[in-house]
């Protein structure tokens, strides 16, 4: 049996009278693709803010191998191997593709303010191999030929990849991705789906997934759990998804039938 990566056991977080996650367990096996739909407000951002400790759920637990992720604070949790990507880009949109990658390592690099201020030998071969492991990134990513140009100018599409790039740069085992497909072109769509589950195959990382594009959640997921007003109202394969009344019934329509 493969193993459990994350596990959310009866998780709650509520904002005021307001319960954005209501009662939601459920298991992310290592190596899976994993989605997470529902309509609007039904809490799938939260549940990544719970997850990335952004949050603390208001009652219940999320274990990441086993262990209790309830008090830790994002970035111990970037540092635990789990990175995300979010609905709105966030890059340093002033540095360039290759800084933003850096940037993005530092939670593993050996390198700290000491070592830069006296500029040892030690500062500059670190600096070189951070470099280079950035640049074994980007060319991954297919962004090596933009890594000089600021991240602004990038097309939409190369910035959410980009978020990726940063996201694997941290050294994560479980990448969060919040709507990746987002403002993409069906031929855009179509090529970060091989992507993702390309990065899946070779680096053998786990794939937790927000997305609104039903072809691309139909297409690429193991299996789905959704959600509706904070509440998990089913979970299984695309095929049990597509076909589950209560989900047809309860918002998605032709929308999630016909993809
Ligand atoms: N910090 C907060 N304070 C108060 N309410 C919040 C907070 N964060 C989220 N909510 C509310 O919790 C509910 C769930 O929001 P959430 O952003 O998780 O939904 P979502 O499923 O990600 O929606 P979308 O698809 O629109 O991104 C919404 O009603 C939202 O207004």
């Amino acid at each position: 049996m493969s193993n459990v990566i994350l596990e959310l056991k009866n998780v709650c977080m509520y904002f005021g009278g307001l319960k954005a996650v209501d009662d939601v367990s459920f298991e992310i096996k290592e190596n899976e693709i994993m989605s997470l739909i529902g309509p609007n407000g039904a809490g799938k951002t939260t549940i990544f803010n719970v997850v990335t400790g952004v949050y603390t759920p208001t009652s219940g637990e999320i274990l990441f191998r086993g262990k209790l992720l309830n008090k830790y604070k994002p970035h111990e949790i970037t540092k635990l191997g789990i990175a995300r990507t979010f609905q709105n880009i966030r890059l340093f949109k002033q540095l360039t593709v290759l800084e933003n990658v850096i940037l993005a390592m530092h939670c593993r690099r050996k390198l700290n303010v000491f070592h830069s201020v006296l500029r040892l030998p030690y500062f500059y071969r670190e600096l070189k191999k951070t470099v280079m492991k950035a640049e074994e990134f980007l060319d991954y990513m297919g962004l090596l030929g933009k890594k000089d140009e600021k991240a602004e100018n990038l097309p939409y599409g190369e910035q959410r990849k980009l978020e990726i790039t940063r996201a694997l740069a941290t050294g994560a085992e479980l990448l969060l991705l919040d709507e990746p497909a987002a403002g993409m072109n069906p031929q855009e769509t179509t090529d970060l789906m091989r992507l993702i589950e390309k990065i899946r195959e070779d680096l053998n990382k786990t794939i937790f997934l927000i997305e609104h594009d039903m072809k691309m959640v139909m297409g690429i997921s193991d299996r789905i759990v959704v959600l509706d007003y904070g509440k998990k109202i089913a979970e299984g394969l695309p095929e049990q998804i597509r076909n589950n009344k209560k989900v047809i019934e309860a918002y998605l329509g032709k929308e999630v039938a016909n993809a």
